[in-house]
């Protein structure tokens, strides 16, 4: 079994943490300045298009990522070249004819990829210039998204697989798992209605995880959150494969969230806009520390309790606009493939990704807890405390209030499978 040590970096680190990493605010200096455009010749494979050129700014990727994959997609530029926007078309071939796509690429499962969420984040995947090959698994109809998406010209191989009997073939050699299967709300329900439906799907494909590839970094996006999180983690510890390091709650969605309605109220570049959301993922356990947004603003009591409420009523937001049609799928796709993306690159040895997640955890007294990490080669490689420091009152009191519901959603994960054991594989 793993071990599991993970480290709480102090604020001795977290000052090296600052100047390095810039906090997601301000891109790491790569030496490569693209200004606002990147151009990924991976992505286009046409002739006539000498390059996609996408905003950095409209990114799903993000500055930081942006960077890096520019950075890794043109690993022959010294720091000393610069490629700006002035470059000349044919100055820019003759750069980009000498380069090679990334060495390194790896593979990524979605188990629920016929669904809401599945779909729109197997296409946002399938243009990641990191991936090699995209396994899509569902229990009905994942044929016919397999057989859409493949024709897309990006470099990774979608393959599908459709039910039980297919899902181990569907694992096997997979670097990531992503898991979105089950059901979504409708008005009037919480996330803790899912449980009883949800609970089984995620204790079912984590066991086919732990069996087929228990050294992926596992991505939990099913509902409960809070308590299918545990409940993977109790079936990984019965399995013997249970590393805490590569098991995530994918919280994304909620940072997501945070940074767009900070930026509205503040009227603040959105690119630049950065709040942690820690906690949990359910009503009040989702807890934004917008004392902690950078760049550094403040909010006055009113904007504070407006955009903490906002920030968690804002799954029931859209369940309620989808009026019965299920729950937050688009703006959910790019938050996990946000995650996703973040994940590959620290695999890929980038060693400046930061992303807040629900993990194992010992920054409170609570086993799991979403908090900013920082995610290396063997997932989380620090658990970051800084955002705890100096809290507002307000802060403070939402901390101690979300405490006694998130416990109780954990201890259900947990109750939930050791009433209901897996089998050994051996066993099998
Ligand atoms: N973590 C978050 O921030 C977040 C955000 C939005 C939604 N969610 C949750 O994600 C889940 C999926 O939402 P959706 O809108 O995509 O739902 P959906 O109903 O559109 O899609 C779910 C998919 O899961 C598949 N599925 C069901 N049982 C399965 C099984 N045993 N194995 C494999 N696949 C199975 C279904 O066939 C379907 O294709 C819900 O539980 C929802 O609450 C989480
Ligand atoms: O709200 C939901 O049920 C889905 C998801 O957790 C969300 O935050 O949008």
């Amino acid at each position: 079994m793993a071990s599991a040590a993970m480290t709480t970096v102090s604020t001795g680190s977290i000052a090296s943490y600052h100047a390095q990493a810039g906090l997601g605010t301000k891109s790491k200096p790569l030496g490569v300045n693209f200004g606002n455009k990147c151009c990924f010749k991976a992505f286009s494979g046409l002739k006539a298009a000498l390059s996609i050129n996408m905003e950095a700014e409209t990114s799903f990727l993000g500055k930081e990522s942006t960077f890096a994959l520019q950075a890794s997609l043109f690993p022959k530029l010294g720091a000393s070249q610069k490629i700006t926007n002035q470059l000349q078309p044919h100055a820019f071939q003759k750069i980009t004819n000498q380069l090679q796509p990334h060495a390194s690429t790896f593979k990524v499962a979605i188990l629920g990829a016929a669904g809401g969420i599945g779909q729109p984040l197997a296409l946002l995947i399938k243009m990641s210039p990191l991936v090699s090959a995209l396994h899509l698994y569902d229990i009905a109809n994942v044929k016919g998204v397999a057989a859409d998406l493949s024709h897309c010209n990006t470099p990774s191989q979608v393959l599908d697989f459709t039910g039980p009997q297919e899902l181990a073939n569907c694992l096997k050699g997979v670097d990531v798992v992503v898991i979105p299967a089950g059901v979504p709300r409708k008005p009037g329900m919480t996330r803790d209605d899912l449980f009883n439906i949800n609970a089984n799907i995620v204790k079912t494909l984590v066991q086919a995880v732990a069996d087929n590839c228990p050294d992926a970094f596992i991505h939990i996006i099913s509902n409960p959150v809070n308590s299918t999180v545990p409940i993977a983690a109790e079936v990984l510890k019965q399995k013997g494969v249970y590393n805490p390091k590569k098991l995530f709650g994918v919280t994304t969605l909620d940072v997501v969230r945070a940074n767009t309605f900070v930026a509205q109220k503040k009227n603040l570049k959105l690119i630049d806009v950065d709040v942690p959301v820690v906690g949990g993922h359910a009503g009040i356990t989702i807890l934004p520390l917008l004392s902690k947004t950078r760049p550094s603003t403040t909010f006055n009591d009113k904007e504070v309790e407006e955009l903490t409420v906002r920030i968690q009523n804002a799954g029931t937001e859209v369940v309620e606009a989808k009026a019965g049609a299920g729950s937050a799928t688009l703006s959910m796709a790019y938050a996990a493939a946000r995650f996703v993306e973040s994940s590959l690159r620290a695999l890929d040895g980038d060693g400046d990704v930061y992303e807040c997640t629900f993990i194992q955890s010992d920054l409170t007294e609570l086993p799991f807890f979403a908090s900013r990490v920082k995610l290396g080669k063997e997932g989380v490689e620090a658990v970051l405390s800084v955002d705890f420091q100096g809290l507002t009152e307000y802060e403070e009191k939402a901390l101690e209030a979300l405490k006694p519901e998130l416990k109780a959603s954990i201890e259900k994960g947990v109750a939930f499978v050791q009433k209901h054991p897996v089998a050994s594989a051996s066993a099998l």
